[in-house]
């Protein structure tokens, strides 16, 4: 089954919240670990622990097992398969974005099947041009993964380039948004497509000229700590589009108050 058809079912029938796993320094600490690669892996399993059977996905934040070297990134593997295990979909946020040839390495460490990071999808960054990411668009749909590409980011600073127009008036934002979505039309005409956007709660599409589609699945961060209000979440976004409303910092906060915080984010949302 293609992976947009398995979110689809996944937020259909656990919602719309996507669980981020980000082993923030002061996270650690407030919850009485070490900043180590040991740390970061019980933080990572201990929410993993929370979201299983409460979400349809959780979202690990690559750069917080980075940070760690070599352990960290085992520490990353351990938590990724024991969520997977456990039945979550697993979106590592990796932000990976190169020419093509390198962009195929990067998808066979992410997307494929046995691979020690085997994720069910990934963030992209298509600064090296949409094109650049085909490889990883291609390796996603033989595996039956998902790539989210970057499109207006939740950031303050990202609107600078992202709503960048050429000379016929397409901003940046809604070329990538325009490319992806015709990837989708054309690779999965039953309308789950495989290959997402990344959307900030905190931006208005339409401010960069995006039109969002059903045919597209949304990556939605900025609800939380970046100020975006799940209760907001279907204005925020046309109805008929599968939006993936990510939360991390706000779910985390306190060791003993993932899944409540987990749950309260889901009634939220609905
Ligand atoms: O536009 C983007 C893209 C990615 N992110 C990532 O999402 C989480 C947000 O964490 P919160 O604690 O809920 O603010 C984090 O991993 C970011 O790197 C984003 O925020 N915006």
């Amino acid at each position: 089954m293609t992976f947009g058809t398995r979110l689809a079912a996944a937020v259909a029938d656990r919602g719309p919240v996507c669980v981020g796993i980000d082993p923030h320094a002061h996270l650690l600490d407030a919850w009485g670990l070490p900043d180590t690669a040991a740390g970061a892996e019980a933080f990572g399993l201990e929410v993993v622990e929370a979201a299983a059977g409460r979400v349809a996905v959780v979202k690990p934040q690559v750069a917080f097992y980075e940070r760690h070297g070599s352990a960290g990134l085992a520490a990353l593997e351990h938590v990724i398969r024991v969520a997977r295990a456990e039945g979550l979909l697993v979106l590592a946020d990796a932000k990976r974005g190169d020419l093509g040839s390198t962009m195929d390495a990067y998808a066979q460490a992410w997307l494929t099947p046995g691979a020690p990071l085997e994720v069910d999808a990934i963030t992209a960054s298509p600064y090296l041009g949409l094109g650049s990411l085909e490889p990883a668009l291609s390796l996603a749909e033989a595996n039956e993964k998902g790539v989210f590409v970057l499109c207006a980011t939740s950031n303050p600073e990202g609107a600078g380039l992202q709503s960048r127009a050429d000379a016929a008036g397409e901003s940046v934002a809604a070329s990538i948004a325009r490319g992806v979505d015709a990837w989708n039309v054309d690779h999965a005409p039953d309308g789950a497509g495989s290959i997402g956007l990344v959307v900030g709660a905190t931006v208005t599409a339409a401010d960069f000229g995006v039109t969002l589609t059903s045919a597209t699945p949304i990556l939605a961060p900025g609800f939380g700590h970046q100020g975006a209000r799940l209760a907001d979440l279907r204005t925020l976004y046309p109805a008929g589009t599968l939006v993936l409303a990510n939360v991390s910092r706000s779910v985390t906060g306190t060791r003993d108050g993932v899944a409540d915080a987990i749950d309260a984010a889901t009634e939220e949302a609905r």
